[in-house]
């Protein structure tokens, strides 16, 4: 299953900054796994902002869940979630 993720990133400005770049790290790390792993496929900067577009390929909902709950900047995220269908038009399905 295919989905289409938003990712917008709003860390407090008052978090320490130990804190902050441990856990950029940590979801650099965590991030690299799954796109080597083939779940996480995409990842686009969007630009100008603190966001990104992501494409992720799970077997389902509650997979992309626990995948985009266990993110390290989870508690810092808004994450829009948008499933994908197969287009009646595309020449490559
Ligand atoms: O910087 C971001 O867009 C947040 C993020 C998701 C995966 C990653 O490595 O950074």
């Amino acid at each position: 299953m295919l989905f289409h993720v938003r990712m917008d990133v709003n860390i407090p400005d008052d978090l320490d900054p130990d804190v902050r770049a441990d856990t950029v790290v940590r979801e650099k790390a965590y991030s690299q796994d799954l796109q080597r792993s083939g779940k996480w496929p995409h990842i686009w900067r969007i630009v100008g902002e603190y966001s990104n577009y992501s494409i992720f390929d799970v077997e389902s909902n509650d997979e992309l869940h626990m995948l985009l709950s266990g993110l390290p900047l989870f508690p810092y995220m808004d994450i829009k979630v948008t499933p994908l269908a197969t287009h009646p038009s595309d020449v490559n399905a």
